[in-house]
């Protein structure tokens, strides 16, 4: 049986998918999951939100009978709109009717609290880590800039995820170990296609629009990369260098951190592609765990000079401040 690579370890598999390398007997999932149907599953899944979130933001009716509303209420940790709140139980019930049997635990960025209380933040064994609707305040906004994120986890590590960005018309696919595509509805694929730039000096930098302290700021002044771009959403943001777009993303948590959902679909994307996804020490991240915080500076890249945007954030993040934990 096909063994996994364990997150963080940054062995480059191949970025282009074939889908005859593929099997689903070569495949490690849970008991009674066949990758194809699987794979076709998440498909009318992550469409069928698509066009919920899609219906939202165009002010038109949503399908699948959600209310035509859209309510927005201001938490502490961020707007929540109907649209997020619509995109979660279709998820849900649609992960739940499609794989009655699977022995896999659900856990969202809207369920989290209930789920916390219940202790799944500590649960071993397999657990999707979903994001309904990620980037909620550009979606309010109207850049366009959401992404729907679906991970699947076994033991804390990354296994397959999911980032569909709906305004682009790309569902893309990681499976770890095994590659990454993107397809568009009728189904066609497309590979990876990460740019050539490797010198720091040319490279394209994305960050949060939102999420940007006086730190980060700093901090990416300091490395000097060639152009900066802010860009709302992980998946969004990730999205853009898996188009060869942008080269290196760059998330520092302050008084707030991102959280399990926001990371892991688009880490396990952009490392099946061969793309490197770590704290600027090295370490890799590890989800469904405590909190679900995923403090620390952490550095996305295409992988072709991982180690060295790590030691120069790692090296300039120390100067700007020397208690900051990595
Ligand atoms: N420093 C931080 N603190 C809290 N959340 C953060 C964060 N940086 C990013 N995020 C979360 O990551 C997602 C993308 O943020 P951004 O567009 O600023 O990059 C948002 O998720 P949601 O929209 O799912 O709440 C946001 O809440
Ligand atoms: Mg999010």
């Amino acid at each position: 049986m096909y063994r996994f690579p364990e997150v963080g370890s940054l062995d480059f598999p191949k970025a282009s998918f074939s889908k005859k390398s593929m099997s689903s007997t070569d495949c490690f999932l849970p008991n009674g999951v066949n990758l194809e149907d699987l794979l076709e599953g998440l498909r009318s899944l992550s469409w069928g939100a698509a066009d919920i979130l899609m219906a939202y933001a165009r002010g038109s009716k949503p399908p699948y009978g959600f209310p035509m509303e859209l309510e927005i209420e201001d938490n502490p940790g961020g707007p929540v709109s109907a649209a997020d709140l619509a995109v979660n139980s279709w998820l849900l019930d649609g992960i739940n009717s499609k794989f009655p049997t699977a022995t896999w635990k659900l856990l969202s960025e809207e369920n989290a609290k209930e789920e916390f209380v219940e202790g799944l933040s500590a649960c071993n064994g397999w657990i999707w880590i979903l994001d309904p609707l990620d980037g909620t305040k550009d979606f309010i906004k109207g850049t366009g800039e959401y992404a729907v994120h679906l991970a699947l986890v076994n033991d804390h590590h990354l296994k397959m995820g999911v980032v569909l960005i709906p305004e682009k018309e790309e569902l893309w696919f990681g499976v770890l170990g095994e590659g990454a595509w993107c397809e568009n509805r009728l189904g066609e694929k497309r590979n990876v296609k990460f740019s050539n730039r490797t010198q720091i000096s040319e490279m394209i930098l994305v960050a949060s629009k939102s999420h940007r302290d006086k730190t980060l700021s700093q901090l990416m002044e300091r490395i000097s990369p060639g152009e900066t771009k802010g860009i709302g959403s992980v998946g969004c943001k990730v999205g853009t260098i898996l188009r060869g777009e942008a080269d290196f993303y760059i998330s520092l948590s302050g008084k707030t951190a991102p959280k399990d959902w926001d990371m892991a679909a688009p880490e396990a994307v952009l490392r099946a592609a061969g793309g490197g996804f770590t704290h600027a020490d090295g370490r890799p991240l590890s989800y469904n765990k405590d909190n679900y915080e995923q403090r620390g500076c952490l550095i996305v890249s295409h992988g072709k000079n991982h180690d060295l945007i790590c030691k120069l954030a790692e090296d300039e993040i120390k100067k700007l401040d020397p208690f900051f934990e990595i």
